[in-house]
C-alpha cells in the first residue's frame, strides 16, 4: 500500500521534522493528479502519526513503469495497481520523489503559468508576469526543512515540506513589496496553495533566482578569514597592530550598504502593511515577554542560568522606557544568511519569521529594531565562528572584537543613512532585542548545532554584548 511505502520512506528524509520518534502510520489527506502519464505526477498531502501527534507534509509523487538510474536514489517503493483517470493503468509502478525528476518538475511552472486547479491544489502566478516553462530544474544542494528547485538560472521554487495552515508570510510579504516595485527583494513569480482545515495554505513559492550572487554569511566569513590570516609580526619581528580596517577583505563598506538596504526594506514594509505604536504601559509589558522567553530557554538549556542576572538587567531597562514604540511588519529572523549580495545590490530573502513559531507570531507587528539587533548578532557570530577549533583563538580574540565592532558600527551608520530611525533613546530596546536574539540562538544551537552553542553564550560574558 502507498501509505506503508510512504511511512518507511518519509522518516529518512532530511526535511522530516519528527526524526527519532517511531512513525505509527501515514494517511493520505489529499491526492491530486497533475500529469496523468508515464511518467505521471501526483500531489499528495499526507498526515504522519507519531505517538498521538499528527504532522502534515506534502509529497510530489512520481510514477513510472521503469525507473532510470538517475532516479534510483529518489525511489519511495514499488506501488501496486494504479489507474490514472484518462491515463495509463498498470499493475506495478515505481513511486518516487518527483522533485528529482526534471521531466516532471516543469509541470509546476506550467501549472503556475496557466493558473490551473488540480483537485484541491491551486497553482497561481502573479499578474503581469510571464513564466518560462522550458527550464530544467535541479534540487538545491542545501536541502533542509524545505526543498528548493532551481530552474535554469532563472527561478527558485521553494516547496514547504511540513505544512501548517495559513498563507506563508514570505509569500505575503514579497508579493506586497513587489507590487510596490520595492528594491532589495527577489521578484516573486507564482505560488501553489491548497486548503488545510479550511484555511488557504501556501505549498510552494517561485521567485527570481539570484544567480552570480553570494550570501552575506559566506562573504563575511571571507573577510574574517582574511583578517585572521594576517601575520602577528611585521617584517622586523615587531608585533603588528592589525585592525579590521587594514584587512584586504574589509567588509565595512558592504555592512554599510547592507544597513542602507535594510532601512529601505523596513520603509517599504511600513508602507505596504499596517503600522501601529505600542503605548507606554504596553512597552513596559514587553519586558515580561522577553522574560517569559528567557525562563523557557533556561529550562531547556541550563547553561543559560549563570547569565540570567546580566540578561535581566538589560530587560529591566525596557521597563524604564518613556517613549512609545513604533511597530510594523518586519523580517523577524534577520541574519547574514538571509541576505544575498548580487553584482549590484543586497537582496533580502526569507521573510518567514523565526522557524518553529506559530504563524500569528511570525506575522505580528514588531519594532524594526528587532531586525537590526538580529543582524548585529550575526556580525558577532561571523567573527566568532572562525575562532572555534583554532589553537591561537585567544590571540585572535581582539581581532574578532574589532571586526565585529567595525561592521556593527558600519551597519548601523548605513541603516541611519538609508533613512532608518535609531535614536539614543532606542539603545535600551536595541540591546534588549540583541539579548533576546542571543537567548533564542542558545536554544536554536542547543537543538540543532550543539557545538555552536558557545557562540551565543559568549555574548553574555562580554559587557554590553
Ligand atoms: N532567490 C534566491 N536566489 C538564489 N539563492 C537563493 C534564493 N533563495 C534562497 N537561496 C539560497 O538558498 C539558501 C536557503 O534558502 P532559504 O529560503 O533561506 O531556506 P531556509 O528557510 O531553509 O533557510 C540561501 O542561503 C541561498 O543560498
Ligand atoms: O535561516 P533560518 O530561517 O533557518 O534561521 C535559523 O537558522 C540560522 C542558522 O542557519 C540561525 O542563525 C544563526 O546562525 C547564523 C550562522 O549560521 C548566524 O548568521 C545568525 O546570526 C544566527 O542567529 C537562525 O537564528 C535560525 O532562526
Amino acid at each position: 500500500m502507498l501509505e506503508e511505502l510512504l511511512a518507511a520512506w518519509i522518516g529518512r528524509q532530511r526535511w522530516f521534522g519528527g526524526k527519532g520518534r517511531p512513525i505509527d502510520r501515514v494517511s493520505i489527506d489529499s491526492d491530486a493528479t497533475i500529469e496523468a502519464g508515464d511518467p505521471g505526477l501526483r500531489h499528495l498531502v499526507v498526515s504522519v502519526w507519531q505517538d498521538g501527534t499528527r504532522d502534515r507534509y506534502q509529497v510530489l509523487l512520481g510514477l513510472r513503469s521503469d525507473l532510470p538510474d538517475r532516479l534510483k536514489h529518489a525511489l519511495i517503493g514499488v506501488h501496486g495497481p494504479y489507474a490514472f483517470q484518462d491515463g495509463p493503468s498498470r499493475d506495478e509502478w515505481y513511486a518516487y520523489d518527483a522533485v528529482h525528476d526534471h521531466e516532471l518538475t516543469p509541470w509546476l511552472l506550467e501549472c503556475m503559468g496557466r493558473n490551473c486547479d488540480w483537485g484541491t491544489v491551486r497553482f497561481r502566478h502573479l499578474p503581469d508576469v510571464e513564466i518560462d516553462t522550458s527550464l530544467r530544474s535541479l534540487v538545491l544542494g542545501a536541502e533542509q526543512s524545505n526543498t528548493s528547485l532551481v530552474y535554469g538560472d532563472t527561478y527558485i521554487c521553494k516547496l514547504f515540506r511540513r505544512l501548517v495552515p495559513g498563507v506563508n508570510p514570505e509569500l505575503e510579504v514579497i508579493t506586497a513589496l513587489a507590487e510596490r516595485h520595492a528594491p532589495h527583494i527577489a521578484q516573486p513569480y507564482g505560488w501553489v496553495e491548497t486548503d488545510l482545515d479550511g484555511t488557504p495554505t501556501t505549498l510552494a513559492i517561485t521567485q527570481e533566482f539570484l544567480s552570480n550572487s553570494n550570501d552575506g554569511w559566506d562573504l563575511a566569513l571571507t573577510s574574517v578569514r582574511d583578517l585572521y590570516a594576517m601575520p602577528f609580526e611585521d617584517g622586523y619581528g615587531e608585533p603588528a597592530a592589525v585592525t579590521a580596517a587594514d584587512a584586504g577583505g574589509d567588509f565595512a563598506g558592504e555592512s554599510f550598504r547592507l544597513g542602507c538596504a535594510t532601512a529601505r526594506v523596513h520603509h517599504e514594509l511600513a508602507a505596504a502593511f499596517p503600522t501601529d505604536v505600542i503605548e507606554i504601559p504596553e512597552v513596559k509589558r514587553m519586558a515580561e515577554g522577553f522574560r517569559r522567553r528567557l525562563a523557557r530557554a533556561v529550562a531547556e538549556v541550563p547553561e543559560l542560568r549563570e547569565h540570567v542576572g546580566t540578561i535581566e538587567a538589560v530587560y529591566h531597562r525596557v521597563e524604564e522606557l518613556t517613549a512609545e514604540v513604533p511597530v510594523q511588519r518586519v523580517h523577524g529572523d534577520y541574519h547574514l544568511g538571509q541576505v544575498m549580495r548580487t553584482n549590484t545590490d543586497w537582496v533580502v530573502l526569507d521573510f518567514e519569521g523565526e522557524p518553529g513559531q506559530p504563524l500569528s507570531e511570525r506575522r505580528a507587528l514588531s519594532s524594526p529594531l528587532r531586525d537590526v539587533a538580529g543582524m548585529l548578532r550575526s556580525f558577532d557570530y561571523a567573527a566568532r565562528h572562525l575562532l572555534a577549533d583554532r589553537p591561537d583563538a585567544a590571540s585572535l580574540e581582539p581581532r574578532a572584537e574589532d571586526w565585529a565592532a567595525r561592521n556593527r558600527a558600519a551597519f548601523l551608520d548605513g541603516y541611519v543613512d538609508g533613512g532608518g530611525a535609531i535614536s539614543p533613546a532606542d539603545s535600551a530596546l536595541l540591546k534588549a532585542f540583541e539579548m533576546a536574539k542571543a537567548v533564542y540562538e542558545v536554544v536554536y544551537e542547543a537543538r540543532n548545532r550543539p557545538t555552536w552553542v558557545g557562540i551565543p553564550l559568549a555574548a553574555f560574558r562580554r559587557t554590553g554584548l
